[in-house]
This record gives structure tokens, sequence and C-alpha cells, in this order.
């Protein structure tokens, strides 16, 4: 059985982490792959909530790609990637709405409501968040670009003392659009830079970032993740999961890590331990 004096020495040891992110924002992209069991979730509920306890300011940004697909299955409708983004047909835009907006996005703040943190669920539809473009409309349709963020709503839910969480959706000006399908990592890192976050993390179905032999990368820099680019060791999904790292990194936000989701705590162990899980990317 563990002593008392343990729990008061972990306790301790998160002490110093705890006063590095007191009052910063942390933004934390939780991708459909790491949303698989309920168990899961609800641990991700408890980090947050804990997060947010200790007087750190976490705002998460959902994705939700493979419920997306799901459904679109499920209704016959044929969906296809480039690059790890998807084509977005006028017809696969309104069930990305109804799935993430809709389902995973109110699924989420419930479950931080029921483990004692206030969140507020919006889509960059609400408040004039994000604004959208095209990202090449002939080939992509609906899958869009953040051309502009106002970040005064999630600014003010943060003020509010509640959690911010975000359906990576952005609207239009044009009346009747129905909006933008944006990759929830690019719509994370765009954020985090818009609203001055001290940090960045990807929770995915991957230890991190693999090597050719399928070890992890425990560490990288903008330089050595372009590489992995390059030469293909870095592909799918993992794409523009780099590609936010290295804006988010430009853009301001010190440290961008991509953890794994699917191990228990994955989010209280990057952030209130010395020893970190998964890899981090650095300037
Ligand atoms: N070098 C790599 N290291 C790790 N994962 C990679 C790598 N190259 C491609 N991937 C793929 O990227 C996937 C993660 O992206 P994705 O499926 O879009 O997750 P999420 O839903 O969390 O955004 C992994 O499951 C893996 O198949
Ligand atoms: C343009 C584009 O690809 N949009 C994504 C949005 C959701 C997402 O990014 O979900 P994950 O983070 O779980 O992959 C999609 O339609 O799947």
């Amino acid at each position: 059985m563990k002593h008392k004096i343990d729990v008061v020495k972990t306790l301790l040891d998160a002490l110093p982490f705890i006063k590095k992110f007191s009052n910063e924002k942390i933004v934390v992209k939780y991708g459909g792959a790491a949303q698989t069991s309920a168990e899961l979730k609800e641990q991700f509920a408890q980090d947050i909530v804990l997060l947010h306890l200790v007087g750190m300011k976490p705002i998460i940004v959902h994705g939700g790609g493979k419920s997306i697909t799901r459904l679109l299955a499920d209704l016959g409708v044929d969906t296809t990637f480039v690059d790890g983004q998807r084509v977005t047909t006028k017809e696969v835009m309104r069930i990305v709405e109804m799935v993430l907006s809709g389902e995973i996005n109110k699924e989420i703040v419930s479950l931080l409501d029921n483990h004692g943190a206030k969140a507020i669920g919006i889509s960059g539809k609400d408040g004039g968040f994000l604004k959208g473009m095209p990202k090449d409309f002939e080939n992509f349709g609906y899958t869009g670009l953040i051309e502009d963020i106002d970040p005064e709503i999630v600014d003010n839910i943060i003020d509010d003392d509640a959690v911010p969480v975000i359906a990576p959706i952005a609207g239009s000006n044009i009346l009747g659009h129905p909006g933008f399908n944006i990759n929830a990592d690019l719509a994370a890192s765009r954020i985090a830079v818009a609203l001055e976050a001290r940090k960045i993390l990807f929770l995915t179905d991957t230890p991190g970032v693999l090597d050719k032999e399928m070890e992890l990368i425990t560490n990288l820099s903008i330089e050595q993740t372009e590489a992995l680019k390059e030469d293909g060791t870095i592909q799918g999904g993992m794409v523009p999961k780099v590609d936010a790292c290295i804006e988010a990194l430009r853009g301001g936000v010190k440290k961008a890590h991509i953890i794994d989701g699917r191990v228990e705590h994955s989010l209280l162990l990057e952030i209130l331990t010395s020893t970190g899980v998964g890899t981090c990317i650095e300037l």
C-alpha cells in the first residue's frame, strides 16, 4: 500500500510544474484517434479538470475524423483524404458539422461538466471566432484554411473561468455559405498562436513521431522534422500534425508535444512530471 507521505511527495514533485504553467494558456488538441474508450475519455476529462483547478488555462480543440468517416460509411457516402486532409463536398460538410459541432463537441462538454469544470462548447462559427477560406476549392471543396481569428469569444470564456471546447469549423462572410471543414491540428496551432498559448499538445494514437524503425523520437528541431517529412518517414495524418507544431512554434508557442492519447493520463504525465512522454518539438 502506498504510504501517505508518498502521496504528499507526488504532489510536491508536481509543484514546480504547477508554478511554471499556472495562469498560462495550454492548447490541447484532442484527436479523434485518441477518443476511443469510455475510460480514456473519462481520464482525459479528469486531467483537464485538474489542470484547470491548479490555475492553468486549458483550451481544447477537438477532432473527430474517425467518427465522421464512420457516419459517412453508414450513410453510404464515399470520402477521400489527400495529404491527411479530407475532401469536403457540400454533402460531406453537413455530416462534418453534425459530428463535430453536434455529437463530439457536446460529449466533451458534458464529460468536463460531470467531472467538475464549467465547459463551453463552440465552433469557429460562434461569435465570429474563425473565418475560413477555401484551401483549394476545385480539389478539396469546403475543406478550408483559417483566414481570420477574433479571439474575443474564447478569451471571454477563459475570463469566466470556464474551459473552451472548440470544434474545428470556420464560418464565412458569404450569406448562406455552409462554412469550412478545417483540419483540427491546423486549427489548434492557429488558435494557440492567436491566443498566445505557452504550450500545445496533440493527443493521438501513436507514442509520438516514430522513425523508420518505428522507434519513438523524443526530441526534434524544426529542421529535423522537415527532413523526416521530406524523406517520407512522416506521412498521412502525421503531416498536418507536425506542420501544426511548426506553425505554433514559429508563432511564439514555446513547446509543441505529440503524445499518446491511448496511455492513461498522458496529459498529466507530460505537463506535471519531469519525465515527459511522446515527442517534443522545439525551435
Ligand atoms: N512517422 C510517423 N510517426 C507516427 N505516426 C505516423 C507517422 N507517419 C504517419 N503516421 C500516422 O499518423 C497517424 C496520426 O494521425 P491521425 O490518424 O490523423 O490522428 P488524429 O486523429 O489524432 O489527428 C498515426 O496513427 C500514424 O498512422
Ligand atoms: C479538412 C479535414 O481533414 N478535416 C477533418 C476535421 C476533423 C479532424 O481533423 O479530426 P482528427 O483530428 O481526429 O483527425 C476531417 O474532416 O476529418
